[in-house]
């Protein structure tokens, strides 16, 4: 397994210590799973949960898991934990993947949503400045906000020209809306880190690499409202979905669902990190889009195959009106805003680290969506049938 391995140059890889912020989450439990089953790295795993890695910290029968030496699980708030300092001095590298990273948070708790994407970031990236450790932080697509193109005439020929839409790290501007528009609360915050972070690898030579994610799909993303989280939360659009889908209620269409998201599944962005963590002297100062500019849809063509697919993974027939459209005011309230089209360009992650996606949309929605059935379909089964409390 772990010996012999190497990185893209032919050296041998040595292992290390990491400490993740951020671990209870979806990306950060994939993380995890990658890093105890295919390196012999070790992980300091902090979190305020960790539900969806208990899997890696207590074995489910007798015995002990095999990489019961090489994760340990932290809990604790990185807002007001002195811990953290000594976590971070005791590992090699840190990945911060800590945030409030749901847009219905954006605009109805823009301070939460500020402080947890700006101002919890700042000890994590002066730590690491100080002690000369390397950082792998976590920004967001959303820095790019909006295309250039959207803002010309609906009929220009310029909107077709890849110049006007495709977003890249070292050339594409950051749009965003007014500021009542809160919407952009978290692109600004995360926006903020990435150019403190940037001059601390200036000014002060801090061995950083930032990642954009370009909407990361697949199995443990979010909640599904009432069943592992709160019966009112608004969680990111594939659990929305999945919850209409298991629940057999129409997918809400924000705006008509004329958005456009490319999707990576999160197995290939996770092989992205993997190379980052393993090679930083081709990802050290890097700022890195990560997603699949082949998986491009919009928010209604992503409902209309999702159905399909919950259909053939459930043998559920679909409703007769799978969707309806709903104002954004409605659904997230004043001041959302959108992203209209998100296609990362993908030049510098393929000259530094080789790395391209594999999965087609079709094909994660199909193990994703197997997931979602197994995990929730009796859970919301017993709910629904349950009497409401009067
Ligand atoms: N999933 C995506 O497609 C995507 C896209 C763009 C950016 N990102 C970024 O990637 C990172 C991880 O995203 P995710 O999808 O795994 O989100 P997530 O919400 O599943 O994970 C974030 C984790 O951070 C933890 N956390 C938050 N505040 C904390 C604090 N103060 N102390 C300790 N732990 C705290 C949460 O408990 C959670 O487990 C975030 O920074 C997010 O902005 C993700
Ligand atoms: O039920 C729903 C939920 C969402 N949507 C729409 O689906 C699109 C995608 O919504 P998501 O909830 O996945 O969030 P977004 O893609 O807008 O933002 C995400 O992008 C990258 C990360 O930084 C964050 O994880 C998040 O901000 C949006 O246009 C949204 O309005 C619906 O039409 N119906």
């Amino acid at each position: 397994m772990a010996s012999g391995r190497v990185d893209l140059d032919g050296n041998p890889i040595k292992p290390i210590t990491i400490c993740m912020i951020g671990a209870g989450g979806f990306i950060g439990s994939h993380l995890c799973d990658k890093l105890m089953n295919e390196t012999p790295h070790k992980v300091l795993a902090v979190d305020v949960y960790n539900d969806k890695i208990k899997h890696l910290l207590e074995p489910s029968g007798s015995g002990e898991l095999p990489w019961a030496d090489r994760i340990q699980f932290h809990r604790l708030n990185i807002k007001n934990d002195s811990r953290l300092e000594g976590l971070i001095k005791m590992a090699d590298i840190t990945i911060n993947l800590a945030a409030i990273c749901t847009p219905a948070d954006y605009n109805t708790r823009p301070l939460d949503t500020i402080y947890s994407n700006f101002i919890d970031a700042l000890p994590v990236v002066k730590y690491c400045s100080e002690n000369g450790k390397r950082l792998i932080h976590f920004s967001t697509c959303e820095v790019y906000g909006k295309t250039i193109g959207c803002f010309l005439p609906k009929d220009s020929p310029l909107r077709q020209d890849p110049a006007y839409y495709v977003l890249k790290e070292d050339a594409s501007p950051c749009i965003f809306g007014s500021i009542e528009k809160q919407r952009w609360s978290y692109a600004c915050a995360k926006q903020l880190v990435e150019r403190l972070i940037y001059a601390e690898g200036a000014e002060n030579g801090l061995e950083f690499t930032i990642v954009r994610p370009f909407n990361w799909i697949g199995p443990r993303m979010d909640f599904i409202p009432g069943i592992d989280g709160p019966s009112e939360g608004v969680p990111r659009v594939l659990a929305c979905f999945s919850n209409n889908l298991l629940r057999r209620e129409p997918l809400k269409l924000v705006d008509g669902g004329q958005s456009q998201r490319t999707f990576v599944y999160i197995k290939d962005a996770i092989e992205a990190v993997l190379l980052m963590i393993e090679n930083p002297a081709r990802a050290n100062s890097q700022i890195f889009n990560v997603g699949n500019p082949n998986n491009e849809v919009t928010v209604r063509q992503l409902a209309e195959m999702m159905t399909q697919v919950y259909s053939k993974v459930s043998g559920e027939s679909s409703l007769e009106t799978p969707t309806i459209d709903v104002s954004s005011k409605e659904f997230y309230g004043e001041g959302y805003d959108d992203s209209d089209k998100r296609i990362p360009d993908m030049t510098i992650i393929n000259r530094q680290l080789g790395w391209n996606p594999k999965t087609s949309l079709w094909d994660l929605l199909e193990s994703t969506l197997t997931y979602q059935h197994r995990t929730y379909a009796e859970a919301i089964k017993k709910a629904i049938s349950k009497p409401v409390a009067s």
